[in-house]
């Protein structure tokens, strides 16, 4: 299904198609990850709109890469991005992800653009229940990119710079742990556009900063919230003074995390967003039945053996 949306957007080749499931990576840093892109992690096959590096072992940076367009999300980058996570999901080379945005912004949320051509494919077609046919299966789609990061069991790290906006909040609430700079900025900005949030936004931010008040008052207005606010209300919980800094942060918290057994990381993110929505006891249930399996893991026996001996880096074979 999604190789025959690749294809039909022409932007796969069959050289990807071929290597798909594999991550594919630029063999060049971009201009923020210079002097600490230390090994390729796969093969090239080169996205359009994103820019893959791996600055440590097991450490995979993923940065939109649109910054002429303010890395706005157009339908190409939605599939990518959908692409890139599910690809990640997989790789045992990757254990941890950090995603930030290439030049002035972050993100500008959807390419409105894009947003006008739709309304312009829309209007093409005659009867609404065929327009909402038409429109079903996208909105799909864009949902299914954003909750790629939270399907993917290794932890995501999002970087912001600057402004943050619409579909740049659905992508971020979606990531494990948020960082920014002080410049930052974050707007729901949909309302303005004269629309709900439908790919992720409504159930994920009241979540991650903990206040119905505050996030319904944030999707209704749209209003700017600056880096220091969303520090105070949890939307990030560490500021940078720039982005150079913001990024050093967020890849040695990678590599930190990318050090811990690879079993005990992805069961723990797995666990964490399999509660976030449901009772304890379904989240006591699950994590039972995954340790009943994980807990024979060398992992443990290895972990615990360094614990012990103080050794702070035991080496986890590949997961
Ligand atoms: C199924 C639906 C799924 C998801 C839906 C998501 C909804 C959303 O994402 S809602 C949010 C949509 N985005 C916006 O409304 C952003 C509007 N832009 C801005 O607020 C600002 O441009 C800025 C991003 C804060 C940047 O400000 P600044 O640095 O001052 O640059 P500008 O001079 O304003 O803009 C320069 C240039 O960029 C164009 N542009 C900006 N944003 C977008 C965008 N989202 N899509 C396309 N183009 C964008 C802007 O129009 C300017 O173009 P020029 O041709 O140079 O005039």
């Amino acid at each position: 299904m999604l190789l025959n949306n690749l294809r039909k957007t022409g932007m796969i080749t069959r050289n990807l198609i071929a290597k798909s499931g594999s991550v594919s990576v630029t063999n060049q840093p971009t201009r923020a990850m210079a002097g600490i892109l230390t090994e390729k992690v796969d093969r090239h096959a080169e996205y359009k709109n994103l820019a893959i590096t791996v600055p440590k072992p097991f450490v995979v940076c993923v940065e939109l890469n649109r910054a002429k367009r303010y890395n706005a999300f157009n339908k190409e980058m939605w599939i990518e991005i959908k692409h890139c996570f599910e690809s990640l999901h997989t790789n045992p080379d990757c254990r941890v992800i950090v995603i930030s945005g290439a030049g002035k912004h972050f993100s500008a949320g959807i390419d409105l653009n894009d947003m006008i051509k739709l309304g312009q494919d829309l209007a093409d077609i005659d009867d609404v229940a065929r327009k909402g046919h038409y429109l079903e299966p996208l909105i799909k789609l864009y949902q299914d990119s954003i909750s790629s990061l939270e399907n993917c069991s290794k932890p995501v790290i999002a970087a912001v710079h600057s402004a943050c906006i619409g579909a740049g909040i659905d992508l971020i609430t979606a990531a494990d742990i948020r960082y920014c700079t002080e410049d930052a900025f974050f707007s729901v900005k949909e309302v303005d556009i004269g629309m709900a949030a439908d790919v992720g936004t409504l159930q994920r931010l009241p979540k991650a900063i903990g206040s119905q008040s505050l996030a319904r008052e944030l999707c209704y207005t749209g209003r700017r919230m600056e880096s220091s606010e969303a520090l105070s209300c949890g939307l990030v919980n560490r500021v940078f003074p720039e982005k150079e800094a913001l990024l050093k942060a967020a890849i040695e918290m990678a590599e930190h995390i990318a050090q811990k057994s690879p079993i005990a990381v992805q069961t723990t993110k797995q666990n964490i967003v399999y509660s976030l929505s449901r009772p304890n006891q379904e989240g006591l249930d699950q994590i039972r039945i995954m340790n009943k399996l994980y807990l024979l893991s060398e992992d443990l026996a290895q972990a615990a053996a360094a614990q012990l001996t103080k050794d702070d880096k035991p080496t986890f074979s590949k997961l």
